[in-house]
């Protein structure tokens, strides 16, 4: 497990700057290849398709992951649908990638592996 799930988020302010080639290049490498870097509106995000049996159980998937966002007040882009969630984490107020995008989504493949 990354070392980067043992880590919380930190207070993300405005004027923060977003991460680098090399810094988001740095942190892929503490993440497993499924995490993809996209770029939407200008915006680079980290996103992983998650894989489950049912609906049910991409749900019940999906409030997991709610939970650990809302305890760490970081929150991603979730789609649920049957047998799938995308996972989608940036950081809305630098409209960009910090390291607590990198931290949550070590954390999601945390709860992904407890399901
Ligand atoms: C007021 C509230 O804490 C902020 O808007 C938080 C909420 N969750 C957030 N989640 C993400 N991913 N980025 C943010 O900038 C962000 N800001």
């Amino acid at each position: 497990m990354s070392e980067l799930a043992a880590n919380h988020c930190e207070a993300c302010r405005a004027d923060a700057p977003t991460l680098d080639d090399n810094e988001i290049a740095s942190l892929q490498k503490e993440l497993r290849d499924d995490w993809q870097v996209v770029t939407r509106n200008g915006v680079r995000q980290l996103e992983r398709v998650f894989r489950f049996d049912d609906f049910a159980s991409a749900l019940a998937f999906t409030n997991a992951v709610g939970e650990i966002a809302e305890s760490e007040g970081h929150h991603p882009a979730l789609l649920t649908e049957w047998g799938r969630v995308t996972v989608t984490w940036w950081s809305h107020k630098i409209r960009g990638l910090h390291r607590n995008d990198f931290i949550m989504a070590a954390r999601t493949d945390k709860v992904a592996a407890e399901q």
